[in-house]
């Protein structure tokens, strides 16, 4: 993140420390999300303008809505996660991390920061990818945000007890304190760090989860096979139960229906980037000089026949039987060689607990109280835009939506 983290390159020591900190408190703690989240998801669902109980709701943007919030939730708090300038802002941001960021791959290093500062301004192709003015109003709100928690600490309220027991804690821990008060406080990196790593996460967060729930909406609505076994397994398990960590972990049909949606339409076809600090043979005798750039090439393996029976078809319970078959690693947070969705070893996604829980609260709730209908001619998944190993959404699918009679 140029501009946010020291200009000697390298990756930054706090980049290094979030994933620890989401897995020891973001994901250990998962449950104190719980109630919120399920509060943002309903509201979301009582605010579709409908006609007649009906909708035709465009299937990236309302995802990508609902995860911007639930994930603004986690990362900055409940009251900035109602603030629409504050939301436009983080979703503008993330669409024009990406294009900038793609964009700026594809030419010299020399003019990387020139191209990278035009495509950023670029307001008249459209305002989702002007990164420069989204970036001002998400400062504008941290530095606003901080002042706010320095009034707190102030007053004694810092959230060192929080962050050593977080179960004394009634409500979640923004993910923005934690890194503001190991600057101010603890002063283990800058306040510009702590901008940067944000921005990352924002990205890490938001749009990878509304990718994967943009990805389920889709097939859903385009296989009503799929649906009343799923509503079956919802309705008798929140029969029994609130909306709970437990409670999603028992919902193993729509466990294994995202696991196949994420297997073929992963975020991106190139999984566990990493870069060799110094030479390394590897088993076949290939041996990776310093310095060398290597991936996984997850989208293969995950259509391969040496691992999936029939890959390219579509079995939304293709986990459930292999888990009935006595297969291992079947849950969608699971990770295996055959499966690199979140990656692998120990630079494996840390929020895909808290991904996998947000993508069945909103997937349950909408197959509770709506039929899930395609909304336009076209199924395609993927946009034209896709380029190197990114898949980008297709903007322009949309989903019909019919409220059921009998919930209502
Ligand atoms: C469906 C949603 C998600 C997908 C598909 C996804 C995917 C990934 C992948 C492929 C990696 C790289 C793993 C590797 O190199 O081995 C990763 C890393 C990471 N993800 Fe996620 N992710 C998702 C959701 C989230 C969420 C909700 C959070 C935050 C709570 C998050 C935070 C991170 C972080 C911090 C890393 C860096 C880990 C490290 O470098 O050690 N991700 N994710």
């Amino acid at each position: 993140m140029p501009g946010y983290f020291p200009k000697d390159g390298g990756w930054p020591t706090i980049a290094k420390t979030t994933p620890g900190l989401i897995r020891g408190t973001v994901t250990k703690h998962l449950d104190l999300y719980v109630p919120s989240m399920d509060k943002t998801i309903l509201a979301q669902l009582e605010a579709l303008e409908l006609q007649d109980g009906e909708c035709v709701v465009n299937c990236f943007d309302f995802a990508y809505s609902i995860v911007a919030r639930i994930g603004s939730l986690a990362l900055v708090g409940p009251r900035l996660a109602q603030d629409e300038e504050y939301l436009k802002a983080a979703k503008d941001h993330i669409l024009g991390m990406i294009v900038t960021a793609r964009v700026q791959f594809l030419v010299p290093n020399f003019l990387k920061r020139y191209i990278g500062g035009i495509i950023s301004r670029l307001t008249s192709w459209s305002m989702r990818w002007n990164m420069h003015s989204s970036r001002k109003v998400l400062l504008k709100h941290f530095d606003a945000r901080g002042a706010e928690y320095d009034k707190d600490i102030a007053s004694g309220g810092s959230v060192e007890d929080k962050q050593s027991n977080p179960t004394s804690a009634a409500e979640p821990v923004e993910f923005f304190r934690w890194l503001y008060e190991s600057c101010t406080i603890r002063h283990r990196w800058s306040y510009a760090e702590v901008i940067g790593e944000m921005l990352l996460l924002q990205f890490a967060f938001i749009y990878t989860t509304a990718y994967g729930l943009y990805g389920a909406l889709a097939e859903l609505a385009q296989r009503p096979e799929y649906i009343e076994p799923l509503r079956e397994e919802i309705e008798s398990i929140l029969a029994e139960t609130e909306s709970s960590v437990a409670a999603c972990d028992r919902m193993v049909r729509l466990d294994s229906f995202l696991k196949e949606c994420q297997r073929l339409h992963p975020p991106s076809a190139v999984s566990a980037h990493r870069v060799c600090l110094e030479p390394l043979e590897l088993s076949n005798g290939t041996v990776l000089k310093a310095g060398s750039h290597v991936g996984v090439p997850s989208c293969w393996i995950h259509r391969s026949s040496k691992s999936y029976v029939d890959p390219e078809l579509f079995d939304g319970f293709r986990f459930v039987k292999r888990a009935a078959a006595g297969g291992t690693n079947n849950r969608f947070t699971d990770l295996s060689p055959d499966y690199l969705v979140f990656g692998m070893g120990v630079h494996a996604c840390p929020g895909r607990w808290m991904a996998s829980v947000l993508m069945k609260l909103v997937l349950a709730h909408l197959i509770m109280h709506f039929d899930i209908m395609p909304g336009s001619a076209s199924a395609r998944l993927t946009g034209s835009l896709s380029f190197e190993e990114f898949f980008v959404p297709n903007f322009g699918l949309k989903v019909h939506l019919r409220r059921r009679k009998k919930v209502e």
